[in-house]
């Protein structure tokens, strides 16, 4: 560390936060672009429920490899250069999908997604780490999300903005592959900016990445283990839906592509807004375990809302700027009460890691959470694809998308479940703080 150079100033904090969120945003609009092309995988590829699915888990199986070994590879290179890498492996990733001309080819570019888009996170958290310890980090890691977020909506939005391309599954995926070589540009632009800064300002030490560490597991409390099985629950319900929901509200409600993907990006964009806010409030009035079973509790009956609920009247959802959809009431409720669980659940449960996990661990602690949490979404998109297959799931058959729906309903119990186990440990002795904490005065 050179002690004789000045901290850098908030005009190249700013730069630096901006240009890796939009390498994040590329990162979340590749994920999700498989979401609003899945009827027509299925119509004009001739792919099945099941085969979906596993294009869904192959992104998994690949993170689930580079996590064990991600940490290591960027602590040897340097974030910065590991951006650039992981970036560029997403664009490969991206092309590979949208030039696939069968489903072995599909298989393999959602696997390399997996081993760039997942290290590109970790990636991009050392480098906020790095411009903003001290500052406002937790600021800039809200705000980096509510990005990430931007362009997971965003890909839901392009069934509006761009619905010509939507005529065959590959014209989509092209549109995604631009939108993640922009971010590959964002991310060189991030690589000389720092470069440069190197020699004015003083960074810092390099930062320690988050790392798989599988001894001295027993080490963790009971609170942590709580924590990752509601984090496991949660993210194999939320995300597996998100990735059927288009083709689902299609197929088994009757919308259009447009109606449906504006329906879907009301998810992240909730979350958009309601995630700082939620974050703000918590860190107010402590009570996070509290907030975590409350979430839990507002998430379990919404599946079987949207599957047995009369549908309710039409309500025309304008988005300025993108388009418009014909969306029924109950699903409209139902989704936007979803983003509320989605931003509420994330902003209180990553955070309340910190309190309960010694500073020291805190890395690994994050590490294996993530590794938990890709096992869990590695699985139940597999259970749905193949529920959906044996119970003939389609249009004429709308009662076959009901197992799916209940399927995440149990895991939604489940969380409920283990929110309420970590509210008992958090409000009796031995408790971390998850209630009492408040870091800023109410
Ligand atoms: C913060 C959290 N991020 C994750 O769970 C990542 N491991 C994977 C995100 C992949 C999204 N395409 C989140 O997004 O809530």
């Amino acid at each position: 560390m050179n002690t004789t150079l000045p901290p850098p100033t908030a005009a190249w904090r700013w730069i630096a936060l901006v240009l890796a969120s939009l390498a994040m945003f590329g990162n979340y609009y590749a994920y999700d672009a498989l979401n609003p092309v899945v009827d027509l995988l299925r119509e004009q590829q001739g792919l099945d429920y099941g085969q979906i699915g596993q294009l869904s888990s192959a992104y998994n199986v690949a993170a689930l490899l580079v996590l064990l070994a991600g940490g290591y590879v960027i602590d040897r290179f340097g974030a910065r250069r590991a951006i650039v890498v992981f970036a560029a492996v997403c664009v490969i990733a991206a092309v590979v999908t949208a030039a696939a001309q069968n489903y072995s080819s599909l298989l393999a570019g959602r696997f390399l997604l997996g081993l760039g888009a997942e290290p590109l996170i970790v990636a991009v958290t050392a480098v906020l780490a790095k411009w903003f310890k001290g500052k406002e980090l937790s600021f800039a890691f809200g705000l980096n999300l509510s990005i990430s977020r931007l362009g997971s909506a965003s890909t839901d939005w392009s069934t509006s903005f761009a619905s010509p391309l939507y005529s065959n599954w590959h014209d989509p995926l092209w549109l995604a592959t631009g939108v993640m070589s922009a971010g590959l540009g964002a991310a060189v632009l991030y690589f000389l900016m720092e470069k440069r800064a190197e020699g004015r300002f003083d960074l810092g030490e390099a930062v320690q990445t988050d790392k798989l560490e599988l001894k001295n597991l027993y080490r963790f409390s009971a609170s942590y283990w709580y924590i990752v099985a509601l984090c496991v629950v949660f993210y194999s319900t939320v995300f597996p839906f998100r990735y059927f929901a288009i083709d689902y509200f299609q197929q088994a409600h009757g919308l259009s592509r447009e109606g449906a993907g504006i329906l879907s990006s009301l998810l992240p964009f909730a979350a958009i807004v309601a995630t700082p806010i939620f974050g703000l409030w918590v860190d107010r009035v402590g009570r996070r375990s509290l907030f975590m079973a409350a979430g839990s509790l507002v998430i379990l009956p919404l599946f079987l809302a949207v599957t047995y609920l009369p549908p309710g009247p039409i309500v025309d959802l304008v988005v300025p700027w993108v388009g418009s959809g014909e969306i029924p009431l109950t699903l409209l409720l139902s989704v936007l009460l979803l983003g509320g669980v989605f931003s509420l659940i994330p902003a209180v449960m990553w955070p309340s890691v910190a309190y309960i996990v010694d500073e020291r661990r805190l890395g690994s602690a994050y590490a294996l959470m993530t590794f938990c949490q890709q096992i869990g979404w590695l699985i139940v998109p597999l259970v749905i694809g193949w529920l959906n297959d044996r119970y003939l799931a389609g249009p004429e058959n709308t009662a076959g998308y009901a197992p799916g729906m209940w399927v995440y309903t149990a895991l939604s119990s489940l969380g409920l479940f283990f929110a309420w186990k970590l509210w008992r440990a958090e409000t009796g002795p031995g408790a971390h703080g998850l209630e009492s904490i408040r870091t800023r005065s109410a």
